[in-house]
């Protein structure tokens, strides 16, 4: 796992978001490596936040940090060029809702992006594993999408320990009730990509949380 790095993105899902810049500029003066945009259509999953209009204000007072939107959409083939457009460095989907994902991530990369592959936790590991090549990254989801706060499920643990023993050097994120209870969990599977909202948007701290969270799976990956 030597090329493989702990990076830490918060969800700005719980923050107050009438104040997005200055909320994401504190996560990023605190000490995050990218932030996670959680984007919600009210048809994949049971909840909207915002789309490709949002992000791209949020890109013109935010311009060096890295974007990744977590696509919780049933129609991700139709906001690639808006989210390209908006300023995305990751466009991440759920293939659950998708007949030709291998098209849909060709369009991504075509426009500049990077792929995240995301996968709900009734969703076997083995349905994202054949894409794994085409891909930048996958995304183990913790919770059912739709909202923040929810209870982290371990039993996900399996999908990373699975995609870790046989991909060494793959990005593998989790999301969903990631926090400093859950990080160890997440790092000795092998997760390298911690995505934590309410946990850091909460924490008394910030900065000593993502501290925290970076440093346990650091460890973790000279472990493993
Ligand atoms: O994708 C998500 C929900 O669908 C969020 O990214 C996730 O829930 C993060 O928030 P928390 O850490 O509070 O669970
Ligand atoms: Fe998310």
């Amino acid at each position: 796992m030597s090329n493989v790095r702990a990076l830490i993105g918060p969800s700005i899902l719980n923050s107050d978001l009438s104040r997005l810049y200055e909320e994401s500029q504190k996560l990023l003066d605190n000490g995050a490596d990218y932030l996670h945009l959680d984007v919600m259509d009210g048809h994949f999953v049971p909840n909207l936040t915002f789309g490709h209009p949002v992000v791209k204000c949020l890109r013109s007072k935010i311009k060096d940090a890295f974007f990744e939107t977590h696509m919780m959409v049933s129609k991700p083939e139709q906001w690639i060029a808006p989210m390209a457009d908006a300023g995305v460095n990751q466009y991440t989907f759920h293939i659950e809702p998708v007949n030709n994902v291998e098209d849909i991530c060709r369009k991504i990369k075509e426009h500049g992006m990077k792929v995240g592959l995301a996968i709900k936790p009734g969703t076997p590991v083995a349905e994202v594993e054949k894409y794994v090549n085409i891909s930048d990254m996958i995304l183990i989801m913790t919770v059912e999408p739709g909202f923040g706060g929810q209870k982290f499920m371990e039993d996900q643990m399996i999908k990373v320990k699975h995609l870790r023993e046989h991909y060494p050097l793959l990005n593998i994120e989790v999301d969903g009730g990631v926090g400093p209870s859950t990080i160890n969990c997440c790092a000795n599977a092998g997760a390298n990509m911690i995505v934590s909202g309410t946990a850091v948007i909460g924490a008394q701290d910030q900065a000593a949380t993502i501290k925290l969270l970076r440093e346990t799976v650091q460890e973790a990956i000279k472990k493993l």
